[in-house]
């Protein structure tokens, strides 16, 4: 359960008091996540969600990612509004941490996504890229080669306590990524973290994305290659073909793939399984065992960065016939 800052009663009532949304009538900690505390709170005019902002987040950023959702939901996107409060600010303070109320989406994501939820993913995933293509605002990645370098650093010491190995398996991978890592390729806003617990669905149609917290600039390739790590991939750490090609070929009907950013992806992908496989492994070392959080298991990237280590063209992932 992500729930890091608590808030009483008294507390989020005046905090409440000061949106035109009526009075607080419930509000509970919410389950899922795992960056930040997110409560559901009830109010005499429906239904929100209250973000606290935890670690990762650094204030500077959130004017991005508040502006972005704005930005996205007017050009159509269904994804969360931020709600203003009577002097019009979004960002606020609440219990010592930067905090945002933000409207509920209706929708469910899925554990287990098959093929045709692939597709809606690819779909609006290029919608995503299209509707951010005008966005004034930007923002560095800082979870690109540079940040996963610091993260090593933070991690080598008691890296081979979570998986024995890793440290000099996680080196060997920085090394031949900064020295291949992908340039020139198409940029522009990016999620950066569109794995299935961000994506709702509806009738098996996507009702809207969430969880802006890690958008930022950077190649429109290297998106779609975190979303195949965490959309194409079996529990039995299979690759599957059918589901990358679902959602490739809708991706492409909004946004076609230029051939380097095809032949880039296994190298992206490697890139993507690597920034996982690292936050998960810090998160695995410094995650206070009271936290009311379920920490991700880092084995599962290590996986994947392997599969992709033993791809030698991207035709090895069936891509080139699409
Ligand atoms: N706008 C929203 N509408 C409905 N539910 C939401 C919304 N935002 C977050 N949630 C719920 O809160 C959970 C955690 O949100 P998320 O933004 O993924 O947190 P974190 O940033 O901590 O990972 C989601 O899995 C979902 O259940
Ligand atoms: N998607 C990341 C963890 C970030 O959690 P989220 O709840 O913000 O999506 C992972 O799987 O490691």
């Amino acid at each position: 359960m992500a729930v890091y800052t608590d808030v009483s009663d008294e507390e989020l009532e005046s905090f409440i008091a000061s949106y035109d949304i009526g009075a607080l009538t419930s509000f509970k900690g919410i389950a899922e996540g795992v960056e930040n505390s997110n409560y559901l709170v009830h109010t005499g005019s429906g239904r929100y969600i209250l973000t606290l902002y935890e670690k990762r987040v650094r204030p500077d950023d959130l004017p991005y990612f508040l502006a972005l959702m704005e930005h996205l939901a007017a050009r159509g996107l269904s994804c969360p509004l931020p709600v203003h409060d009577r002097e019009g600010r979004t960002l606020r303070e609440l219990a010592g941490r930067p905090a945002a109320l933000i409207s509920f989406l209706e929708g469910l994501s899925l554990r287990r996504p098959g093929i045709e939820h692939c597709a809606g993913l690819g779909q609006v995933l290029a919608q995503f890229h299209i509707a951010g293509a005008d966005f004034p605002m930007a923002r560095g990645n800082d979870l690109s080669l540079p940040g996963w370098q610091a993260l090593y650093d933070d991690v080598k010491e008691n890296a081979d306590t979570v998986i024995p190995g890793l440290k000099d398996e996680i080196a060997r991978e920085l090394a031949h990524l900064e020295t291949h890592w992908a340039t020139g390729l198409p940029v522009g806003v990016i999620h950066a973290d569109l794995f299935p617990d961000n994506v709702f669905f509806l009738d098996d149609k996507v009702s809207g994305l969430i969880d802006f917290y890690f958008a930022c600039n950077d190649m429109l390739a290297y998106d779609v290659a975190v979303c195949l790590n965490a959309w194409c991939f079996e529990p039995d750490a299979s690759f599957n073909v059918t589901k990358r090609r679902a959602m490739l070929q809708a991706y492409e009907l909004e946004r076609p793939l230029t051939e380097a950013e095809l032949a880039a992806l296994p190298l992206l992908a490697r890139g993507a399984a690597l920034r996982f496989l690292l936050t998960r492994t810090y998160d695995w070392l410094n995650t206070d065992a009271n936290a009311l959080v379920k920490t991700k298991d880092p084995a599962e990237y290590l996986r994947k960065l392997r599969f992709h280590q033993r791809v030698t063209s991207y035709r090895d992932y069936g891509l080139g016939e699409h």
